[in-house]
Protein backbone atom coordinates (compact mmCIF):
# COMPACT_ATOMS: atom_id res chain seq x y z
CA UNK A 1 0.00 0.00 0.00
CA UNK A 2 1.01 4.07 -0.63
CA UNK A 3 2.71 5.14 2.52
CA UNK A 4 0.12 8.02 4.49
CA UNK A 5 1.33 11.13 5.43
CA UNK A 6 -0.97 10.33 8.27
CA UNK A 7 0.54 8.20 10.64
CA UNK A 8 -1.64 6.77 13.65
CA UNK A 9 0.02 9.62 15.89
CA UNK A 10 -1.94 12.17 13.73
CA UNK A 11 -5.05 11.25 14.45
CA UNK A 12 -6.84 13.22 16.88
CA UNK A 13 -7.16 11.55 20.39
CA UNK A 14 -11.34 11.38 19.49
CA UNK A 15 -10.50 9.77 16.08
CA UNK A 16 -9.31 6.32 17.24
CA UNK A 17 -10.30 4.42 14.48
CA UNK A 18 -9.86 7.63 11.43
CA UNK A 19 -8.48 5.89 8.64
CA UNK A 20 -4.75 5.95 6.98
CA UNK A 21 -4.48 8.49 3.81
CA UNK A 22 -4.71 6.51 0.60
CA UNK A 23 -6.12 6.79 -3.12
CA UNK A 24 -8.31 5.51 -5.05
CA UNK A 25 -9.75 5.84 -8.52
CA UNK A 26 -13.51 5.84 -9.37
CA UNK A 27 -13.98 5.84 -12.91
CA UNK A 28 -18.19 6.71 -13.67
CA UNK A 29 -20.45 6.37 -16.98
CA UNK A 30 -23.72 7.41 -17.74
CA UNK A 31 -25.98 4.41 -16.22
CA UNK A 32 -27.94 1.76 -17.47
CA UNK A 33 -31.46 -0.05 -16.10
CA UNK A 34 -30.93 -2.94 -13.56
CA UNK A 35 -33.00 -5.55 -16.47
CA UNK A 36 -34.17 -5.05 -19.70
CA UNK A 37 -37.63 -4.71 -18.80
CA UNK A 38 -40.33 -2.19 -18.79
CA UNK A 39 -40.03 -1.58 -15.12
CA UNK A 40 -36.41 -1.51 -14.84
CA UNK A 41 -36.27 0.70 -17.50
CA UNK A 42 -38.73 2.94 -16.31
CA UNK A 43 -36.68 3.44 -13.07
CA UNK A 44 -33.66 4.17 -15.41
CA UNK A 45 -35.70 7.22 -17.73
CA UNK A 46 -37.47 8.35 -15.25
CA UNK A 47 -34.08 9.42 -13.03
CA UNK A 48 -32.26 10.02 -16.00
CA UNK A 49 -35.03 12.14 -17.71
CA UNK A 50 -35.78 14.27 -14.89
CA UNK A 51 -31.85 15.79 -14.07
CA UNK A 52 -31.90 19.27 -15.50
CA UNK A 53 -28.37 18.83 -17.15
CA UNK A 54 -30.17 16.65 -19.41
CA UNK A 55 -33.65 18.06 -19.90
CA UNK A 56 -33.03 21.79 -19.67
CA UNK A 57 -36.67 22.70 -19.28
CA UNK A 58 -38.16 24.08 -16.10
CA UNK A 59 -39.86 20.99 -13.84
CA UNK A 60 -43.24 22.78 -13.82
CA UNK A 61 -43.50 22.22 -18.06
CA UNK A 62 -41.14 19.20 -18.54
CA UNK A 63 -42.29 16.69 -15.84
CA UNK A 64 -46.44 16.56 -16.45
CA UNK A 65 -44.97 15.86 -20.42
CA UNK A 66 -42.22 13.16 -18.60
CA UNK A 67 -44.91 11.23 -15.87
CA UNK A 68 -47.50 11.89 -18.40
CA UNK A 69 -46.49 10.76 -21.78
CA UNK A 70 -42.82 9.60 -22.05
CA UNK A 71 -42.66 7.32 -19.64
CA UNK A 72 -45.91 5.64 -20.42
CA UNK A 73 -44.60 4.44 -23.58
CA UNK A 74 -40.85 5.09 -24.14
CA UNK A 75 -39.80 2.14 -21.20
CA UNK A 76 -41.55 -0.73 -23.74
CA UNK A 77 -39.82 0.48 -26.30
CA UNK A 78 -36.59 1.07 -24.81
CA UNK A 79 -36.78 -2.34 -22.82
CA UNK A 80 -37.22 -4.05 -26.17
CA UNK A 81 -34.03 -3.01 -27.76
CA UNK A 82 -31.78 -3.30 -24.33
CA UNK A 83 -33.15 -6.99 -24.79
CA UNK A 84 -31.73 -7.45 -27.70
CA UNK A 85 -27.99 -6.31 -26.72
CA UNK A 86 -28.19 -7.92 -23.41
CA UNK A 87 -25.63 -10.16 -21.75
CA UNK A 88 -25.10 -12.67 -19.64
CA UNK A 89 -23.20 -10.00 -17.80
CA UNK A 90 -26.08 -7.62 -17.67
CA UNK A 91 -26.02 -4.58 -19.56
CA UNK A 92 -23.01 -3.89 -21.87
CA UNK A 93 -22.51 -0.52 -20.29
CA UNK A 94 -22.35 -1.80 -17.03
CA UNK A 95 -20.21 -5.02 -17.74
CA UNK A 96 -17.65 -2.97 -19.43
CA UNK A 97 -17.03 -0.29 -17.41
CA UNK A 98 -16.44 -3.04 -14.35
CA UNK A 99 -14.17 -4.94 -17.18
CA UNK A 100 -12.35 -1.23 -17.59
CA UNK A 101 -12.16 -1.11 -13.11
CA UNK A 102 -10.82 -4.56 -13.36
CA UNK A 103 -8.34 -3.95 -16.03
CA UNK A 104 -6.80 -0.43 -14.56
CA UNK A 105 -6.53 -2.16 -11.20
CA UNK A 106 -4.00 -4.51 -12.68
CA UNK A 107 -2.19 -2.20 -13.89
CA UNK A 108 -1.95 0.36 -11.16
CA UNK A 109 -1.19 -2.29 -9.12
CA UNK A 110 -1.92 -2.62 -5.16
CA UNK A 111 -1.00 1.17 -4.50
CA UNK A 112 -4.55 2.50 -5.67
CA UNK A 113 -7.76 1.55 -5.40
CA UNK A 114 -9.84 1.31 -8.64
CA UNK A 115 -13.79 1.51 -8.49
CA UNK A 116 -16.72 2.02 -10.89
CA UNK A 117 -19.77 3.40 -10.71
CA UNK A 118 -22.75 4.95 -12.81
CA UNK A 119 -24.62 8.62 -12.77
CA UNK A 120 -27.98 7.41 -12.97
CA UNK A 121 -28.89 3.81 -11.37
CA UNK A 122 -26.57 1.29 -10.03
CA UNK A 123 -24.14 1.15 -8.73
CA UNK A 124 -24.59 5.11 -7.42
CA UNK A 125 -21.38 7.49 -7.17
CA UNK A 126 -22.68 8.66 -3.64
CA UNK A 127 -22.48 5.16 -2.46
CA UNK A 128 -19.04 4.21 -3.84
CA UNK A 129 -17.77 7.58 -2.40
CA UNK A 130 -19.07 6.87 0.48
CA UNK A 131 -17.70 3.42 0.45
CA UNK A 132 -14.10 4.55 -0.31
CA UNK A 133 -14.22 7.05 2.70
CA UNK A 134 -15.50 4.39 4.91
CA UNK A 135 -12.67 1.93 3.87
CA UNK A 136 -10.06 4.45 4.90
CA UNK A 137 -9.34 6.34 1.22
CA UNK A 138 -8.99 9.94 1.52
CA UNK A 139 -8.25 10.73 -1.92
CA UNK A 140 -10.35 10.20 -4.89
CA UNK A 141 -9.83 10.48 -8.35
CA UNK A 142 -13.04 11.15 -9.77
CA UNK A 143 -12.57 10.08 -13.86
CA UNK A 144 -16.25 10.43 -15.53
CA UNK A 145 -15.28 8.46 -19.16
CA UNK A 146 -16.10 11.51 -21.71
CA UNK A 147 -13.90 11.96 -23.73
CA UNK A 148 -15.87 15.57 -24.75
CA UNK A 149 -17.17 17.54 -22.35
CA UNK A 150 -20.65 18.77 -21.87
CA UNK A 151 -23.34 19.62 -19.07
CA UNK A 152 -25.22 16.51 -19.98
CA UNK A 153 -22.41 14.19 -19.12
CA UNK A 154 -19.24 15.34 -17.56
CA UNK A 155 -20.73 18.21 -15.23
CA UNK A 156 -23.70 16.49 -14.19
CA UNK A 157 -21.63 13.15 -12.95
CA UNK A 158 -19.43 15.59 -10.78
CA UNK A 159 -22.46 17.42 -9.72
CA UNK A 160 -23.60 13.77 -8.30
CA UNK A 161 -20.09 13.61 -6.76
CA UNK A 162 -20.51 17.28 -5.17
CA UNK A 163 -24.22 15.58 -3.32
CA UNK A 164 -22.33 12.83 -2.04
CA UNK A 165 -19.57 15.23 -0.69
CA UNK A 166 -22.08 17.34 1.08
CA UNK A 167 -23.09 14.63 3.27
CA UNK A 168 -19.91 14.50 4.41
CA UNK A 169 -18.81 16.69 7.43
CA UNK A 170 -14.89 14.75 6.79
CA UNK A 171 -14.60 14.46 3.12
CA UNK A 172 -11.81 13.19 0.73
CA UNK A 173 -9.60 15.11 -1.29
CA UNK A 174 -10.95 15.49 -4.95
CA UNK A 175 -9.57 15.67 -8.55
CA UNK A 176 -11.60 15.05 -11.22
CA UNK A 177 -10.12 13.79 -15.01
CA UNK A 178 -10.40 16.51 -17.43
CA UNK A 179 -11.93 16.42 -20.93
CA UNK A 180 -9.80 14.37 -23.05
CA UNK A 181 -11.21 15.00 -26.43
CA UNK A 182 -7.60 15.85 -27.77
CA UNK A 183 -5.36 14.44 -25.66
CA UNK A 184 -2.67 12.43 -27.94
CA UNK A 185 -3.13 8.95 -25.93
CA UNK A 186 -6.85 9.19 -26.90
CA UNK A 187 -6.51 10.25 -29.95
CA UNK A 188 -3.78 7.94 -31.08
CA UNK A 189 -5.86 4.77 -29.40
CA UNK A 190 -8.66 6.11 -31.41
CA UNK A 191 -6.52 5.76 -34.41
CA UNK A 192 -4.80 2.47 -33.89
CA UNK A 193 -8.14 0.41 -32.66
CA UNK A 194 -9.96 1.83 -35.86
CA UNK A 195 -6.75 0.66 -37.77
CA UNK A 196 -6.78 -2.73 -36.39
CA UNK A 197 -10.84 -3.37 -36.23
CA UNK A 198 -10.66 -2.64 -40.34
CA UNK A 199 -7.78 -4.48 -41.02
CA UNK A 200 -9.41 -7.52 -39.93
CA UNK A 201 -12.71 -6.83 -42.13
CA UNK A 202 -11.51 -8.07 -45.44
CA UNK A 203 -12.77 -5.01 -47.12
CA UNK A 204 -11.54 -1.41 -47.20
CA UNK A 205 -13.95 1.48 -45.97
CA UNK A 206 -14.66 4.04 -48.61
CA UNK A 207 -16.34 6.36 -45.55
CA UNK A 208 -15.55 5.83 -41.97
CA UNK A 209 -18.36 7.82 -40.12
CA UNK A 210 -17.78 9.36 -36.73
CA UNK A 211 -20.52 9.28 -35.14
CA UNK A 212 -20.96 11.27 -31.81
CA UNK A 213 -24.55 11.36 -28.95
CA UNK A 214 -26.62 14.01 -30.48
CA UNK A 215 -27.27 16.90 -27.92
CA UNK A 216 -29.96 19.95 -28.69
CA UNK A 217 -28.63 22.33 -30.60
CA UNK A 218 -29.10 24.82 -28.21
CA UNK A 219 -26.84 23.18 -25.97
CA UNK A 220 -23.84 25.18 -28.36
CA UNK A 221 -25.41 28.22 -28.20
CA UNK A 222 -25.63 28.24 -24.58
CA UNK A 223 -21.58 27.93 -24.49
CA UNK A 224 -21.73 23.85 -24.39
CA UNK A 225 -18.30 23.17 -25.80
CA UNK A 226 -19.49 19.15 -26.48
CA UNK A 227 -19.89 20.05 -29.79
CA UNK A 228 -16.97 21.86 -30.69
CA UNK A 229 -15.09 18.88 -29.06
CA UNK A 230 -16.40 16.12 -30.74
CA UNK A 231 -15.21 18.35 -34.42
CA UNK A 232 -11.57 18.47 -32.85
CA UNK A 233 -11.62 14.86 -31.97
CA UNK A 234 -12.41 13.78 -35.26
CA UNK A 235 -10.27 16.29 -37.15
CA UNK A 236 -7.44 14.61 -35.14
CA UNK A 237 -8.49 11.00 -36.01
CA UNK A 238 -8.76 12.03 -39.76
CA UNK A 239 -5.73 13.63 -39.74
CA UNK A 240 -4.05 10.38 -38.03
CA UNK A 241 -5.86 7.99 -40.23
CA UNK A 242 -5.58 9.87 -43.55
CA UNK A 243 -1.85 8.97 -43.03
CA UNK A 244 -2.45 4.95 -43.32
CA UNK A 245 -5.65 5.33 -45.36
CA UNK A 246 -5.31 8.15 -47.74
CA UNK A 247 -8.68 6.52 -50.02
CA UNK A 248 -10.92 6.39 -46.70
CA UNK A 249 -13.21 9.95 -46.38
CA UNK A 250 -13.56 10.39 -42.90
CA UNK A 251 -17.38 11.92 -41.88
CA UNK A 252 -19.04 13.12 -38.39
CA UNK A 253 -22.62 12.96 -37.39
CA UNK A 254 -24.86 13.18 -34.58
CA UNK A 255 -27.10 10.30 -33.39
CA UNK A 256 -29.96 9.13 -30.94
CA UNK A 257 -32.28 12.43 -30.99
CA UNK A 258 -34.34 12.77 -28.27
CA UNK A 259 -37.00 15.41 -28.49
CA UNK A 260 -39.12 17.62 -30.73
CA UNK A 261 -36.25 20.46 -30.69
CA UNK A 262 -33.43 20.59 -33.15
CA UNK A 263 -30.67 18.81 -32.25
CA UNK A 264 -27.20 18.85 -34.13
CA UNK A 265 -26.44 18.07 -36.83
CA UNK A 266 -26.15 16.23 -39.65
CA UNK A 267 -28.23 13.09 -38.02
CA UNK A 268 -26.07 9.92 -38.03
CA UNK A 269 -29.48 8.06 -39.86
CA UNK A 270 -29.77 10.67 -42.48
CA UNK A 271 -25.86 10.21 -42.76
CA UNK A 272 -26.10 6.63 -43.45
CA UNK A 273 -29.20 7.05 -46.08
CA UNK A 274 -27.28 9.77 -48.31
CA UNK A 275 -24.25 7.98 -48.58
CA UNK A 276 -25.74 4.64 -49.48
CA UNK A 277 -27.95 6.60 -51.80
CA UNK A 278 -25.06 9.00 -53.70
CA UNK A 279 -23.72 5.72 -54.25
CA UNK A 280 -21.23 4.60 -51.43
CA UNK A 281 -21.25 0.90 -51.14
CA UNK A 282 -18.84 0.63 -48.07
CA UNK A 283 -19.35 2.46 -44.67
CA UNK A 284 -17.64 1.68 -41.29
CA UNK A 285 -19.16 3.62 -38.52
CA UNK A 286 -17.52 4.08 -35.00
CA UNK A 287 -18.77 5.88 -31.88
CA UNK A 288 -15.29 8.01 -30.55
CA UNK A 289 -17.65 9.55 -27.87
CA UNK A 290 -18.47 6.52 -26.35
CA UNK A 291 -15.74 5.08 -23.83
CA UNK A 292 -17.87 2.00 -23.95
CA UNK A 293 -20.01 -0.08 -26.16
CA UNK A 294 -23.82 0.29 -24.90
CA UNK A 295 -27.35 0.86 -25.93
CA UNK A 296 -26.78 3.54 -28.66
CA UNK A 297 -24.13 1.42 -30.31
CA UNK A 298 -25.36 -1.65 -30.10
CA UNK A 299 -28.73 -1.35 -31.55
CA UNK A 300 -28.87 2.27 -32.84
CA UNK A 301 -25.48 1.91 -34.64
CA UNK A 302 -24.84 -1.69 -35.75
CA UNK A 303 -28.47 -2.52 -36.07
CA UNK A 304 -30.15 0.20 -36.85
CA UNK A 305 -27.76 1.34 -38.63
CA UNK A 306 -27.13 -1.15 -40.69
CA UNK A 307 -30.51 -1.46 -41.84
CA UNK A 308 -30.30 2.39 -42.79
CA UNK A 309 -27.23 2.10 -44.91
CA UNK A 310 -27.98 -1.47 -46.89
CA UNK A 311 -31.88 -0.41 -47.17
CA UNK A 312 -30.75 2.51 -48.92
CA UNK A 313 -28.33 0.76 -51.19
CA UNK A 314 -24.96 0.52 -49.05
CA UNK A 315 -23.66 -2.99 -49.37
CA UNK A 316 -20.94 -3.38 -46.71
CA UNK A 317 -21.37 -1.90 -43.26
CA UNK A 318 -19.42 -2.63 -39.97
CA UNK A 319 -20.16 -0.83 -36.69
CA UNK A 320 -17.14 -0.96 -35.03
CA UNK A 321 -16.40 -1.70 -31.40
CA UNK A 322 -15.47 1.43 -28.91
CA UNK A 323 -12.08 1.58 -27.02
CA UNK A 324 -14.03 -0.49 -24.06
CA UNK A 325 -11.44 -2.53 -22.21
CA UNK A 326 -9.15 -3.17 -25.25
CA UNK A 327 -5.38 -3.00 -25.02
CA UNK A 328 -5.23 0.61 -26.56
CA UNK A 329 -8.48 1.96 -24.76
CA UNK A 330 -6.83 0.56 -21.47
CA UNK A 331 -3.10 2.21 -22.39
CA UNK A 332 -5.17 5.42 -22.84
CA UNK A 333 -7.00 5.00 -19.50
CA UNK A 334 -4.12 4.15 -17.59
CA UNK A 335 -1.86 6.92 -18.84
CA UNK A 336 -4.88 9.54 -18.02
CA UNK A 337 -5.44 8.31 -14.74
CA UNK A 338 -1.33 8.26 -14.02
CA UNK A 339 -0.73 11.27 -15.11
CA UNK A 340 -3.66 12.91 -12.50
CA UNK A 341 -2.18 10.57 -10.28
CA UNK A 342 1.32 12.19 -9.86
CA UNK A 343 -0.27 14.62 -8.28
CA UNK A 344 -0.62 13.03 -5.65
CA UNK A 345 2.82 11.44 -5.59
C1 LIG B 1 -21.80 10.00 -24.64
C2 LIG B 1 -22.50 11.04 -24.37
C3 LIG B 1 -23.95 11.21 -24.17
C4 LIG B 1 -24.63 12.40 -24.34
C5 LIG B 1 -24.04 13.74 -24.74
C6 LIG B 1 -26.01 12.13 -24.09
C7 LIG B 1 -27.03 13.09 -24.16
C8 LIG B 1 -28.39 12.81 -24.07
N1 LIG B 1 -29.01 11.57 -24.00
C9 LIG B 1 -30.37 11.73 -23.95
C10 LIG B 1 -31.35 10.70 -23.89
C11 LIG B 1 -31.08 9.32 -23.82
N2 LIG B 1 -29.84 8.71 -23.92
C12 LIG B 1 -29.96 7.38 -23.70
C13 LIG B 1 -28.95 6.43 -23.66
C14 LIG B 1 -27.58 6.73 -23.58
N3 LIG B 1 -26.99 7.95 -23.68
C15 LIG B 1 -25.62 7.84 -23.53
C16 LIG B 1 -24.65 8.85 -23.59
C17 LIG B 1 -24.93 10.21 -23.81
N4 LIG B 1 -26.14 10.81 -23.77
C18 LIG B 1 -25.35 6.44 -23.32
C19 LIG B 1 -23.98 5.86 -23.06
C20 LIG B 1 -26.56 5.76 -23.37
C21 LIG B 1 -26.76 4.25 -23.28
C22 LIG B 1 -27.15 3.74 -21.95
C23 LIG B 1 -27.23 2.24 -21.88
O1 LIG B 1 -27.92 1.77 -20.97
O2 LIG B 1 -26.66 1.48 -22.68
C24 LIG B 1 -31.36 7.07 -23.47
C25 LIG B 1 -31.92 5.71 -23.02
C26 LIG B 1 -32.23 4.76 -24.07
C27 LIG B 1 -33.49 5.12 -24.79
O3 LIG B 1 -34.57 5.04 -24.23
O4 LIG B 1 -33.33 5.55 -25.95
C28 LIG B 1 -32.06 8.28 -23.55
C29 LIG B 1 -33.54 8.50 -23.35
C30 LIG B 1 -30.64 13.11 -23.97
C31 LIG B 1 -32.03 13.74 -23.88
C32 LIG B 1 -29.41 13.79 -24.06
C33 LIG B 1 -29.17 15.25 -24.19
C34 LIG B 1 -29.01 16.13 -23.40
FE1 LIG C 1 -28.02 9.71 -24.21
FE1 LIG D 1 -18.65 23.66 -32.75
Amino acid sequence: MKTSRFTPMDRPADHPAAPVGRAAVLITNLGTPDAAEKGAVKRYLAEFLSDRRVVEIPPIAWQPILRGIILNTRPAKSAHAYAQVWTEDGSPLAAITRRQAEALQARLGESVKVDWAMRYGNPAIGEKVQALKDAGYDRILFAPLYPQYSGATTATAVDRLGDALAKMRWQPAIRTLPPYHDDPAYIEALAADVRRQIASLGWEPEVLLLSYHGMPERTLHLGDPYHCQCRKTSRLVADLLGKTHPGMRVEVSFQSRFGRAKWLEPATDQVLESEAKAGVKRLAVVAPGFSADCLETLEELAMQGRDQFTGAGGEKFAALACLNDSEPGMDMLETLVRRELMGWA
